[in-house]
Formats: structure tokens, C-alpha cells, sequence
């Protein structure tokens, strides 16, 4: 620790203790002394910190939910219970979040569960949790958001994943014939990471189809969202159902739709091989687990494509 005194720098007399961090009046000869050339005045920060808070445009989207507010930003999907919105929290430490809204009419409590299967899986004390816990959706908050056009829905605020274009359902609208095999190989080890880790702490998704499953290009990232009929595994539920969803979401991607798609020509052989039985045989899935299918992808991939090497992914072209 060095010691420090502030002193006036106009008649050397000792000043306060505070002078460290705000302006101060000498007590011997008046002068006003500041320690840093930027300062912000007590008065100013307030009067910015009540403009953050003020609902400055009465046709502007606000959502009241558990006392915090939000500014809705954008839309960005539509799901079978929930519209879902970019927003941001009205306050001096403004943060980006996801909202989900439930329709009218949506089953009453369904982004509450979703809400809970969340908050658990983020409490997981499983080896790898530090690590997961980035890799899984984010609760904030659940409650009643009340919107300015006086509507009142269920509302799930999560924190916003950054880089997510969108999901697998929207890739597959822009690529009509489906994505190069390559890119398939990411999209179904990024799931398979996840999934070794949520079935080795006894849940199971149990929904997984390509609008579950969010994109983000730059990082070759895969995120796993709609967990409200996620369940603990049980003799009937179990990691082979996911396992076999996800094989069946790459059919889709590489196909470019349509539900039972098959494997096309244009799949490089080993790969079909590892897609057709991981789709397929559930009993092969239940045996293999989560990294057995991945190392199974991961050998397919090197005798398909050599060494793995980055390749730009655009959603879109
Ligand atoms: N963080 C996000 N970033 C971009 N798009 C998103 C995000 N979260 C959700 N979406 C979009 O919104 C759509 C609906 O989301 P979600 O599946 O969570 O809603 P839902 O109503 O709970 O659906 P379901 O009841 O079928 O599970 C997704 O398919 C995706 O296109």
C-alpha cells in the first residue's frame, strides 16, 4: 500500500479523505479542487439516470414484468406458446435480454415449467457445469408482463445468447436443398457435446427439431432452446429419444426439410453410414450415448473430409 494524502494545489493544506474520488472545498483557502480532469456531478448523473428510466415515446413497446422494465426491440420468432422479442432493460445498466411472450390462450404455467427446467439446469454441479451453464439458456425472470397497450401475458425473460442468428428452421428456409455435409458435422457435434452433458445429469430434452436449436455462424456455435417438456430420464424417457431426434435434425438440414427426409446421394458415405444408424436404431443410440455418437461423427468426418479445418458458415446462401 503507498500512503497517500490529497493536498489543496493551491495552498498545500491537507484536504478530506474524499477528495479522492469527488470534488472538494479547501478548508483554508476555498478553492475548489477536483482529483480527476473528468468529472461527473452528482446532479447531472441523476437527471441521466431518470431519462434512462423514462418511457420517453408512448407508442414504444414496454414491458413491465416483475418490476423491471423493458423496451421491446424486435421480433424474433414465433413459437407454439410464445412470441419472441429482443429487449432491453430500462435502467442505467441497460442489458440486452430475450423475452418470451405467451400467446393468449397458450397452456397456462408452460414458460413457468420452462422457466424451472432452466433454473436447474443452470444450478447443476456436474463436472463441466462451469463450462455448460454459457452453453444452456439463461433465466432472468419469469412473471406477468404487463405490455403499454394494456395486454397482460405469462412472460420469460432470458439473457441474450450473443451472435444467435436464428434457428435450424430458418437455415433450412434460406438452403431449399439443404447444407454442405461439412457444416452438418458441427451442427451435430456442438448438439451432442450438450447433450452428454444434460443426459449425464439425468434430463432429457425431448423435443430437439431444427427450431430448437439456435445458430450462431462466427463460432460455429449450436444452442439448445425449448426446454419446457424437458424431463428427468426414466425407464420410457430416455437419452436415446434425444439422441435420435438430433440425427433426424441433421437428415433435415442436409435434405432442406420435409419430416421423414432421406439421405441423399450427396452425403459422403461414411457419414450416411454414422446418420442412418444414429437415426434409426435405437438401440445402437442407447449403447453409444452422447460421445459415442460423437467420436462415430468425428472418425466419419476425417474419412469424409481429412483434418479438420474451419469453414465459414453463412445461414443464409
Ligand atoms: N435467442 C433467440 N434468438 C433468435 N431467435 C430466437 C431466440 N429464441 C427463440 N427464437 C426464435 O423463436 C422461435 C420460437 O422460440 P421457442 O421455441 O423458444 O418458442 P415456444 O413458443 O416456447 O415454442 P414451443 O412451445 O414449440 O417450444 C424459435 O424457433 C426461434 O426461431
Amino acid at each position: 500500500m503507498h500512503p497517500h494524502t490529497p493536498i489543496c494545489p493551491q495552498c498545500g493544506a491537507p484536504l478530506p479523505r474524499q477528495a479522492l474520488w469527488r470534488t472538494v472545498t479547501c478548508a483554508y483557502c476555498s478553492a475548489e479542487v477536483t482529483h480527476g480532469e473528468r468529472i461527473v456531478r452528482a446532479a447531472s448523473f441523476r437527471a441521466a439516470y431518470l431519462r434512462s428510466r423514462a418511457i420517453d415515446d408512448a407508442s414504444t413497446c414496454m414491458v413491465n414484468c416483475d418490476s423491471q422494465q423493458y423496451r421491446t426491440l424486435l421480433p424474433l420468432g414465433y413459437g407454439s406458446t410464445a412470441r419472441v422479442v429482443l429487449g432491453q432493460r430500462q435502467s442505467a445498466l441497460a442489458e440486452r435480454v430475450v423475452i418470451k411472450l405467451a400467446h393468449p390462450g397458450a397452456t397456462p404455467d408452460r414458460l413457468k415449467r420452462e422457466w424451472q427446467v432452466l433454473q436447474q439446469l443452470q444450478e447443476l454441479a456436474h463436472p463441466g457445469a462451469a463450462y455448460f451453464s454459457q452453453r444452456l439458456p439463461q433465466p432472468v425472470l419469469f412473471g406477468l408482463a404487463k405490455e403499454t397497450n394494456g395486454a397482460q401475458a405469462e412472460a420469460l425473460v432470458l439473457r441474450n445468447p450473443a451472435g444467435y442468428w436464428g434457428s435450424l428452421a430458418d437455415v433450412i428456409q434460406h438452403h431449399r436443398h439443404g447444407i454442405e455435409a461439412r457444416h452438418a458435422i458441427w451442427i451435430w457435434r456442438r448438439m451432442l457435446e450438450v447433450l452428454g452433458y444434460v443426459h449425464e445429469a439425468g434430463w432429457i430434452h425431448g423435443r430437439l427439431t431444427p427450431a430448437h436449436l439456435l445458430v450462431q455462424p462466427d463460432d460455429h456455435g449450436i444452442l439448445i432452446i425449448g426446454w419446457a417438456d424437458a424431463q428427468p430420464q426414466t425407464a420410457h424417457v430416455t437419452p436415446a429419444r434425444d439422441l435420435m431426434q438430433a440425427a433426424w435434425t441433421i437428415r433435415s438440414i442436409l435434405h432442406g426439410g420435409t419430416d421423414e427426409p432421406p439421405i441423399g446421394h450427396g452425403t459422403p458415405a461414411p457419414l450416411a453410414a454414422v446418420l442412418k444408424q444414429a437415426s434409426e436404431d435405437a438401440h445402437w443410440c442407447a449403447n453409444a450415448g452422447a460421445a459415442g455418437i460423437d467420436q462415430a461423427v468425428k472418425s466419419a468426418a476425417h474419412a469424409a473430409f481429412g483434418a479438420p479445418q474451419f469453414t465459414p458458415f453463412s445461414p443464409t446462401t
